[in-house]
């Protein structure tokens, strides 16, 4: 079997940013890892904010699960996640610091209710040059439609 060149990363609470991840994916035949919390997030809403509060404040580094695949086997690496208060969930940090990612296309994705993957541009740059890889455009993947124009 041949393997992708492209691999999918996504982290997802709620299960919209997995959707967008899994739309990608198959659009780009790229294969699909989700990024997963050592310590799984609550599915109780108000408990998800005041982690994620607390884990921004912090400038926490939440542990992660070994991905399903390893990233250095592949070129390109979409990266996808909820935006929380107008940025990456501290575990994309984590993501980004613990991975191998020297050389890599990261092209980032964000589901939202209004921000937009521009406001999380500061962060991304920051955490891709510090991996030593290059930050691709990436896109607001709230709807199947923005995500087709996108990858064709
Ligand atoms: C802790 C938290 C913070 C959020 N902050 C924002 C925000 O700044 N801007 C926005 O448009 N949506 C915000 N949202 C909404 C989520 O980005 C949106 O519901 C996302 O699609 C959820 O993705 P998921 O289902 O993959 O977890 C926030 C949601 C949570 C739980």
């Amino acid at each position: 079997m041949m393997m992708a060149t492209n691999l999918v990363v996504y982290f997802s609470v709620s299960g919209t940013t997995k959707h967008a991840a899994e739309t990608i994916a198959k659009l780009t035949g790229a294969d699909i890892a989700e990024l997963t919390p050592v310590e799984p997030y609550s599915r109780e809403y108000d408990e998800v904010v005041a982690r994620g509060q607390q884990e921004k404040d912090s400038k926490a580094r939440p542990a992660v699960e070994p991905l399903s695949v390893n990233p250095n086997a592949y070129q390109t690496i979409y990266v996808g996640f909820p935006t929380w208060w107008g940025q990456p969930p501290m575990v994309i940090q984590t993501f980004f610091e613990t991975s191998a990612l020297k050389g890599k296309r990261i092209i980032p994705f964000t589901t939202s209710v209004t921000s937009t993957i521009a406001d999380s541009w500061p962060m991304l740059q920051q955490l891709s040059q510090s991996a030593q890889a290059t930050l691709e455009p990436g896109l607001t993947a709230n709807s199947t439609t923005t995500i087709r124009q996108f990858i064709q």
